[in-house]
């Protein structure tokens, strides 16, 4: 008993003063509730440490690298150089939650890597498969999205391309667009069949159309993204793809905290819904 008096009187008055002492030091440090709310809005972005993620936010610019030509993920318009797609909407949102802006730097499927692993761009993002190719060179962030090489063709053709036998014959015309996944798959796939490069992967579905082209094996995403473009193309079983691919941003090697930051980023918006909205847009 005696001992928790004595213990009171003294513990009470610790109480006060040790208040009176954190209420003291907390205005003086502008931590109070409405202040620190103040002075988290005007905390200058902290200086650049090494890591993307400090840079980004100090510099107020996310550098993207996209190739500009693969919708519904990435499309750049000729005439205005204005850039719009879901990893467009996704880029601007991530720079957002940085307190940068995306700025977007042109890059090619063949060239996307050296363009990142060279720093000339701080992410790359525009429905870039995961390969094993690409992870031994850079990072890859968790995925966002599965995919995988499905046939596009006329619809009038569509019965005759279901298989990869049945395109791989002596006369049919495969067209790829070059450096990517798709040219890779076609080149270990295709033995009969010719093969036609054709760079500009913006208007290579045109070439089918046109019946220069017979068909393209490409990821089931573009491929009924292209048939709602056009009503001539069908896509073949994009439902049961020849492959099973996931996408996902790539990042350089050897900066934790960045792709940690990215990868909490991309694990919020494809579960709070931001992921699927921006995806429904394109449809
Ligand atoms: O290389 C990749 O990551 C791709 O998925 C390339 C690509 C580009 C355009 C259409 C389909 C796939």
């Amino acid at each position: 008993m005696s001992v928790r008096r004595r213990a009171g009187v003294p513990s009470a008055l610790a109480l006060v003063v040790v208040t009176v002492v954190v209420t003291v030091l907390a205005v003086l440090a502008g931590t109070t509730a409405g202040a620190g709310l103040a002075a988290e809005r005007a905390r200058p972005s902290p200086a650049p440490s090494g890591t993307l993620l400090d840079e980004v936010r100090h510099s107020g610019r996310l550098r993207v690298c996209t190739t500009g030509d693969y919708r519904p993920f990435t499309y750049r318009d000729p005439r205005t150089g204005s850039y719009s797609g879901i990893d467009i909407d996704m880029a601007r949102d991530l720079a957002g939650s940085l307190g940068a802006k995306a700025e977007f730097t042109p890059t090619t499927w063949g060239n996307l890597l050296t363009d990142l692993t060279a720093g000339r761009c701080d992410i790359g993002m525009g429905g870039i498969s995961v390969t094993l190719d690409r992870a031994r060179e850079a990072v890859f962030s968790e995925p966002y999205r599965t995919d995988g090489k499905t046939p596009i063709a006329r619809c009038a053709d569509k019965d005759r391309y279901g298989t990869l036998a049945r395109i791989d014959r002596a006369g049919v015309r495969v067209i790829v667009n070059p450096g990517g996944t798709n040219e890779t798959f076609a080149r270990a796939h295709l033995h009969h069949a010719t093969i036609i490069v054709h760079r500009d992967n913006n208007t290579i579905f045109d070439e089918i159309v046109a019946g220069r082209a017979d068909v393209m094996i490409t990821d089931a995403g573009e491929a009924l993204y292209r048939a709602r473009l056009h009503p001539a193309l069908c896509a073949i079983h994009p439902d049961r793809p020849f492959t099973f691919a996931e996408k996902a941003y790539l990042l350089p090697r050897g900066d934790q905290e960045f792709t940690n930051y990215v990868d909490e980023w991309v694990h919020l918006r494809t579960h709070d819904g931001t992921y699927r909205r921006y995806a429904r847009a394109w449809q």
